[in-house]
């Protein structure tokens, strides 16, 4: 079904388009490596890697990223994507899906700040539905327990390990202070700081995040050393207490992914070759082929209007 050369013959330059674009989205604004990433992740998260996500709301339909859990994904992440179609509509029309265009450009993108490279099969259609809440139970967030998140994970059929490594994308990019302020303001009691955080760490970030709650646009490298470069800092950030969200410190003492976040630090080989394994099998989870889904004309809307009321698929 889905296949490395599936666009070889219906459009050639496909590869080459998709350079050319994102290298000029990524010289001009460095942000958008680590957005397309946690874009297509949370894509895929939800009914499988479709597109879904990149639907408009309309009067009829609160689409999936209008969801709470969506409300922070970068608008730079969106755009790379609708250039990447326009350019490609212009050479090929209607033939390239939206969700082939997110694998690609997840993939090329780690490649381009440093990450592995591995093979995305193609041949993904874009999804034929779109709704906020759908999202919910889906995508884990920072202040889950582990056993949560790690059910979480096993639901879509990653284990513990590639987790672990999947986590590891946090080698690059921003959070919002909002997602871990509750580390730093008022901890306990008995602490003002997450115990498990480095106190000079806390320290910083608590000055950073000072005005938070009215600056909202305030944000922190998830990797503090190697913001822009994907490595595997990340896991030796974790084993100093430089982790930035609850979630990923608490994979440095747990039982069931210490081992693996120690493993990953000592050898970054083993880290890019479990992280470029679980992408390729999450880019592949719960893909539409054939008649489930369509090739949108546009990334943002399905090719026919639907009312929400009724809706006939083929
Ligand atoms: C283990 C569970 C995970 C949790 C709880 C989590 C949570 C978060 C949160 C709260 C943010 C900050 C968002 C913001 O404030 O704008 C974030 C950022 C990010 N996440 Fe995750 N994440 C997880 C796993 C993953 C995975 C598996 C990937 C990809 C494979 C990923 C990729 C990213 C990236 C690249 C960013 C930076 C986004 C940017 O700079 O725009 N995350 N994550
Ligand atoms: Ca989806
Ligand atoms: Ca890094």
């Amino acid at each position: 079904k889905l296949n490395v050369d599936y666009y070889n013959k219906t459009c050639p330059q496909f590869l080459e388009t998709m350079g050319r674009v994102i290298t000029d989205k990524q010289l001009s604004t460095p942000t958008t490596a680590a957005g397309s990433l946690r874009l297509f992740f949370h894509d895929c998260m939800v009914g499988g890697c479709d597109a879904s996500l990149l639907i408009t709301t309309n009067a009829f339909n609160k689409a999936e990223r209008d969801a709470e859990l969506d409300r922070s994904l970068p608008g730079d992440a969106f755009d790379l994507v609708i250039r990447a179609k326009t350019a490609l509509e212009l050479q090929c029309p209607g033939i390239v899906s939206c969700a082939d265009i997110m694998a690609v450009a997840a993939r090329d993108l780690v490649t381009m700040v440093g990450g592995p490279h591995y093979k995305v099969r193609l041949g993904r259609k874009d999804s034929l539905v779109s709704r906020a809440s759908d999202v919910e139970g889906h995508i884990a967030s920072p202040n889950m327990t582990l056993d949560k998140i790690i059910s979480m994970f096993e639901s879509k059929g990653l284990n513990v390990q590639e987790m672990v490594a999947l986590s590891g994308a946090h080698t690059i990019g921003f959070s919002h202070c909002s997602e871990f302020s509750n580390r730093i303001y008022n901890f306990s009691k008995t602490s003002q700081y997450d115990p498990s955080m480095n106190p000079k760490y806390a320290e910083g970030l608590w000055k950073l995040c000072t005005n938070y709650t009215k600056d909202t646009g305030v944000s922190a490298f998830n990797d503090v050393m190697t913001p822009g470069k994907f490595d595997n800092m990340y896991y030796l950030n974790l084993q100093r207490g430089l982790g930035l969200l609850a979630s990923d410190q608490a994979m440095a003492s747990d039982p069931r992914t210490k081992p693996f976040v120690d493993l990953y630090a000592k050898n970054q080989t083993a880290f890019f070759n479990a992280f470029a394994h679980a992408m390729e099998k999450v880019s592949i989870y719960m893909t539409k082929t054939g008649k489930k889904g369509e090739v949108r004309h546009r990334c943002d809307a399905f090719n026919s209007i639907q009312t929400g009321e009724t809706k006939t698929t083929a």
